[in-house]
């Protein structure tokens, strides 16, 4: 056996666990660090590549503590991160500036032109990553960098995802050339894929906006799955964190897929990283393009497999924001929602309050909740918008189901379905099947599994799952919850789609309907009996 560190930056914080590569964790520490929003500017959502390393030494540092191991027995580190986090660097890997961080929505016109500019050009990379180019992603992101900072162009050497600076800065990479990039990161939000050559082509790019001219060979560097090393940690950051420099760096990844490793991922299971966002990660043997989603990737989530990632742009996010306007923190608003019944709120909400990541990508949506009465409680809304973000991804799990992607069995993994059980509850009455919540904290174990493989410990994926992942509780389906929920999620995505595609539908007819299934009424609507019709089959 040995002891590995997996790091796992997240939205507000780096995670450090240190692992047993035979028996799993041996504890965990969280150091925060400070995202920059505006209120003049809600699109805007920035950090510091100085914050993030600080955070990262104070956590390590605090979990060799904690854990009481000798710190140079440590033999591998692994670093996952959030995805679509983009830094534009220099040509010594200095950055010029702070992180586009996933959750920035500044390249919403860049976005549009880049989609509009691929279905033009017949490029193949657009259908791959669900047949729309997020506003959330890289190519979007650099450019909208490169119209906004005129005076720093001419110093750009690269744009790197945060797993990719994070890697190359812990193995002391300081030219462009040499770095290592993550094929998860740059496969499902860069349109990178050996099928067409790596990167769209040059002209692609040039024809989007000339100020991409020369800009894929400026992201360049050697292209590797997690299964590759990207170096040995150096000297510098080996003192900096107490650990012996030489040991392995794996090839980095974004949270979500390892998340899903750490939650035991397999073939046929659905994982939904519940966070600040969802992701939802599945893997799959076949390769099938889905519409709608973040990436059809070769490589990503496991080394051997093919992952899809797909998620909602908000979803502690948006509990957070319900408890902030009522004056009060998340946890202390969730005490007391099990008095509530399900689908009873009498509230229908639509959990856009950071746009659409899929199926729609839309980031002009906005939040919406509908049915409101004067008696109604921030409770209450806290309630439907954990059943809003349960439908949500239920329409998500149906359209990769529609195209191959067995969902055999749905794991909440991620830090919220730890603490909060009436959302696992809600999850498997809305989704209709057992929802598996790992027995222990898995976010920061894939990046543990991940350090074990590069230490040697293990020579596959599975053995290290078997040897280091948790249990799981599991969560059935209340069946007296199971008619009403099924009429809902009908309702649901009427509106979703509805709304989302701009057409709209008859709104009133829909409120009127959410009324009468919290009154415990049939529905008389035409679209009402449709659905009472279809729960009345299952
Ligand atoms: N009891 C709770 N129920 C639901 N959400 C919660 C609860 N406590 C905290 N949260 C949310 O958890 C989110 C953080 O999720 P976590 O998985 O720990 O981190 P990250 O998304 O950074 O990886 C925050 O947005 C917060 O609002
Ligand atoms: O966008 C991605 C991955 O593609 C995530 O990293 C992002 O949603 C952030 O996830 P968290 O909710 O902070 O774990």
């Amino acid at each position: 056996m040995s002891i590995v560190a997996g790091v796992d930056f997240g939205t507000l914080s780096v995670r450090v666990t240190l692992a047993d590569s035979k028996k799993g964790s041996l504890g965990t520490c969280v150091a925060e660090y400070p995202l920059e929003r505006r209120r003049s500017d809600p699109d805007l959502a920035t950090q510091s590549h100085v914050d993030h390393m600080e955070a990262l030494v104070l956590a390590m540092h605090r979990v060799i503590d904690e854990c009481g191991v000798d710190s140079k027995e440590i033999r591998a580190i692994a670093v996952d991160t959030t995805g679509s986090s983009v830094l534009p660097v220099d040509k010594n890997m200095q950055p010029l500036g702070d992180y586009y961080l996933w959750c920035d929505h500044r390249a919403k016109a860049e976005a549009e032109e880049i989609t509009a500019m691929a279905h033009d050009m017949h490029i193949e990379a657009i259908e791959w990553c669900g047949g729309t180019y997020s506003h959330e992603w890289g190519f979007a992101k650099l450019l909208h960098w490169m119209r906004h900072n005129p005076d720093q162009r001419e110093r750009f050497g690269t744009a790197v995802e945060h797993c990719d600076m994070a890697a190359a800065v812990l193995t002391g990479v300081t030219d462009t050339a040499r770095m290592v990039r993550s094929v998860c990161a740059m496969g499902h939000k860069w349109m990178w894929n050996p099928k067409w050559g790596g990167l769209p082509s040059q002209a692609f790019l040039s024809r989007v906006d000339p100020l991409f001219d020369g800009v894929r060979e400026k992201i360049g560097g050697t292209y590797q799955t997690s299964a590759s090393i990207a170096g040995g940690l150096s000297t510098y950051w080996g003192e900096r964190l107490g650990l012996t420099s030489g040991i392995p760096v794996p090839t980095g990844a974004f949270d979500a897929h390892w998340d899903a490793i750490g939650a035991g991922c397999r073939l046929g299971d659905v994982v939904n990283v519940i966070g600040t966002s969802t992701c939802i990660i599945a893997v799959s043997e076949r390769v099938k393009l889905i519409p709608g989603v973040c990436g059809v990737v070769p490589g990503s989530a496991h080394p051997d497999l093919v992952g899809v990632e797909a998620g909602l742009s908000a979803t502690g996010d948006l509990f957070d924001a319900i408890a902030r306007r009522a004056g009060t923190t998340v946890s202390r608003l969730a005490e007391g929602l099990e008095s509530i019944e399900g689908g009873k709120t009498g509230l229908m909400r639509l959990p856009w309050d950071n746009g659409d990541r899929t199926v729609l990508v839309r980031s002009d949506l906005g939040g919406m909740t509908l049915g409101w009465h004067l008696g109604h409680t921030a409770q209450d809304e806290l309630y439907a918008a954990i059943e809003g973000t349960a439908f949500h991804t239920r329409v998500v799990l149906e359209r990769m189901e529609q195209h191959g992607v067995p969902v055999n069995r749905v794991i909440n993994g991620g830090g919220i379905p730890q603490r909060n059980d009436i959302l696992n509850q809600i999850y498997a009455n809305v989704i209709g099947k057992p929802i598996l919540v790992p027995d222990g904290i898995p976010t920061g174990l894939g990046s543990g599994i991940f350090a074990a493989l590069a230490a040697k410990d293990h020579g596959s994926i599975e053995s290290a799952q078997a040897a280091m992942c948790v249990g799981y509780r599991k969560f059935e389906p209340d069946p007296s919850t199971r008619g009403r929920y099924e009429t809902l999620y009908q309702l649901f995505k009427q509106v979703y789609m509805g709304f989302g595609t701009s057409s709209l539908a008859d709104f009133s007819q829909v409120l009127g309907d959410i009324k009468r299934i919290a009154a415990g009424e049939s529905i008389r609507s035409e679209f009402g009996h449709r659905a009472a019709r279809k729960v009345a089959l299952l």
